[in-house]
Order: structure tokens, then C-alpha cells, then sequence
């Protein structure tokens, strides 16, 4: 199974200028010879990888990408201006498939890599290129090419930067569902498979999306509820969230059935970071709150933030606290690339 975002989009490249049929006019001189100048060219639609995008959500607020049109020619022998290319920035990872979505037209895998979509009409030549010898005067000039319009579609992995973990009804999609309001939630578009919620999540300047998987319980490891047909899915997660319900009564069992099971799990699930939260504090009062952040940490959970999912109190701490991990796993990623491709140079 795969978190796939996939955008289908419209590119048009500029149609070039027509070329201009036009005759020199000055005093005491009755013909003029022609001057008509050609047409500028049409503006390309590029694709490129940039750095800083995480998703393709971008694409879902603008699925038209048309570039701009080449200007006529015109008299006294003045060439149109060019049509402005206009530039598609996906995230570094991103296909680009034709419109039958099996044909791979691009695999944009490197920072700055720049790929021609749709190239712009050359401008049509106006009346000026047409003289010769014997055709001093010609009636003559081309319109400008049409450009090319192409749908295709823009195809990327999804890696989650942050796994929720927690038993059933810890809080998790609640916490998903108000922390990517901000941004529409990737769940809502047409993914193929989904069992798990996935969100992008904004917090100050940075985005992330957030996975959440349907609760793990005793025994998760070995098949017992959904829980680890999913845990696969947060192996790559820089971070976990760990979300621990106030009010369950049963707080210290709880957390440590979850760190049981990561353990159980293996691959490295339990030495993960993690963010460790006592969720639903609403329903608490400070004492309460209080003495169950105590009692987790004497038993061993560290830095336990408290937070309501349902009111929102806390959520963006959690997020703050979340966004460093994300951060050095991203870098620790760059590094990586750059160390596949030899030495870094300035
Ligand atoms: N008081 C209070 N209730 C909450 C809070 N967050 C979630 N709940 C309630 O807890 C119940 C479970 O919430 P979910 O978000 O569905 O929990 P979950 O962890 O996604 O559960 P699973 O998908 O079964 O693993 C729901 O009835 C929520 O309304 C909170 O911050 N405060
Ligand atoms: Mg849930």
C-alpha cells in the first residue's frame, strides 16, 4: 500500500505571434519597401523541482497552467516580445505521467532539475522576410504556431513526517482533523488505497503531513486488531506522536501497551523520536492534569505535553514540538542525496 497524491493538470504552451505585413512610410518616397517584423514566440511550460514542498496540494488550487502568448510583429520592422514561460514547482520526488497516467514522462529526482512540458509556437515571420528579387513588395506573413496544450498528471510519493500512535479512541483523528483544517486534508482527495488518515498539517512556516493510523491495541504485533497492517506505514516517519488519553483511568497501561507494541513491532519503531502527549485535558482539571503528567513521567515517558484535541489548548505547542525532528530528518535526507552524488561542491 502507498500514499499516492496525484493531480491531474492542464498545461498550454504560448501560440506565437503572427507576423505583421506593413510598408514603409516616409515622406517623398511613394512605395515603400515592406517592413512588417515577425512575431514573438510563445512562452514554454516547464516543470521543476524545488526544494521546501512536501506534497502536491498547490496543484489543487490551480490545476491551469497556460503560458503566455507571443506578441505580434509590427511596422518599422519591430519584432513582437516573447510570451513569458511559465514554471510548474513540484516537490523533488514528483512523476509526471501523460494523460493515460501509465506513461512516465518525467522523474523529476533532482533539486533544480527542469523538464519542458509543452514548448511555446515560434512567431509567424512577417512581411519583411518575404521580399526578394523579384518580389519587392510582398502581401505576405505567417501566423504565428499554435501552442500545445497537454493534460497530464503529477504523481507523488507520500512520505509521513509524523506517526500517531495511540490506543483506539486516544484522540488521534480528532487531533488530525483539527490540527490540517488550515490546509484541506490529502484523505479527502482521490487517493487509491487509504485506510489511514493522512494530513498535512501547517504550523507557523513549515508543513508536514501527519499520519494516522487506527489504534494499536495488546497484541498489535501479532496481527490483533488493525494496528500492524499500518505500523509499516510509520516506519519512515521522522517522529512519533504519542497520544495518551486523560481520562481513560487506566493512563500508565495504556502508554506502556503502545511502547510494547512498537517494540514488538521492531524495525526500529521504538527508537524512534517521539513526542509523548497527555490528550483530552478539557475534561481535566490542573490538579489532574497536573498529577497524571507526573505519574507518566515517573514512569518513564519524558517532556509530556499536555493538550485538547477537541479545544485546540496545546495543539499548536505539540506542533511546535514536532516540526524539530521533521526538520532534522529532512536535512539528515538532503545530506544523503548529496552524498550519493559525490562530493558537495559550492
Ligand atoms: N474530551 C475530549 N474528547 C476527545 C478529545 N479528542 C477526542 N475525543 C473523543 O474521543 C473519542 C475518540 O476520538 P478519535 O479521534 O476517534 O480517537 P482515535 O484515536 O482516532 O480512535 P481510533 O481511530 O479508534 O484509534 C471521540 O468520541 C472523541 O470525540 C479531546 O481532546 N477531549
Ligand atoms: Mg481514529
Amino acid at each position: 500500500m502507498k500514499f499516492l497524491d496525484l493531480c491531474k493538470v492542464y498545461v498550454r504552451s504560448g501560440s506565437g505571434g503572427n507576423g505583421c505585413i506593413s510598408f514603409r512610410r516616409e515622406k517623398f518616397v511613394e512605395f515603400g519597401g515592406p517592413d512588417g517584423g515577425d512575431g514573438g514566440k510563445g512562452g514554454d511550460v516547464w516543470a521543476e523541482a524545488v526544494d521546501g514542498l512536501n506534497t502536491l496540494i498547490d496543484f489543487r488550487y490551480q490545476q491551469h497552467w497556460f503560458a503566455q502568448n507571443g506578441q505580434g510583429g509590427m511596422g518599422r520592422n519591430r519584432t513582437g516580445k516573447d510570451g513569458d514561460d511559465i514554471v510548474l514547482r513540484v516537490p523533488v520526488g514528483t512523476e509526471i505521467l501523460d494523460e493515460d497516467e501509465e506513461t512516465v514522462i518525467a522523474d523529476m529526482t533532482e533539486l533544480g532539475q527542469r523538464v519542458l512540458l509543452a514548448r511555446g509556437g515560434n512567431g509567424g515571420w512577417g512581411n519583411l522576410q518575404f521580399k526578394t528579387s523579384t518580389n519587392q513588395g510582398p502581401r505576405r506573413a505567417n501566423s504565428g504556431q499554435e501552442g500545445i496544450e497537454r493534460t497530464l498528471w503529477l504523481r507523488l510519493k507520500l512520505i509521513a513526517d509524523v506517526g500517531l500512535v495511540g490506543l483506539p479512541n486516544a484522540g488521534k483523528s480528532t487531533f488530525l482533523a483539527a490540527t490540517s483544517n488550515a490546509r484541506p486534508k490529502i484523505a479527502d482527495y482521490p487517493f487509491t488505497t487509504l485506510h489511514p488518515n493522512l494530513g498535512v498539517v501547517g504550523v507557523d512556516d513549515a508543513e508536514f503531513v501527519v499520519a494516522d493510523i487506527p489504534g494499536l491495541i495488546e497484541g498489535a504485533h501479532e496481527g490483533r486488531g488493525l494496528g500492524d497492517l499500518f505500523l509499516g506505514h510509520i516506519e519512515r516517519c521522522a517522529v512519533l506522536l504519542h497520544l495518551v488519553d486523560g481520562t481513560s483511568g487506566t493512563l500508565i497501561e495504556d502508554w506502556q501497551t503502545i511502547l510494547d507494541e512498537l517494540a514488538a513491532y521492531g524495525a526500529g519503531l521504538d527508537e524512534k523520536p517521539r513526542v509523548t502527549v497527555l490528550n483530552k485535558i478539557d475534561a481535566l482539571d490542573d490538579e489532574e492534569r497536573e498529577f497524571l503528567k507526573d505519574e507518566l513521567e515517573a514512569a518513564g515517558a519524558k517532556d509530556v505535553m499536555l493538550m485538547s484535541g477537541a479545544t485546540r489548548e496545546g495543539v499548536t505547542e505539540v506542533l511546535r514540538a514536532l516540526r524539530p525532528h521533521v526538520n532534522a530528518r529532512r536535512r539528515a535526507e538532503r545530506i544523503e542525496a548529496q552524498e550519493d552524488e559525490g562530493p558537495w561542491q559550492p
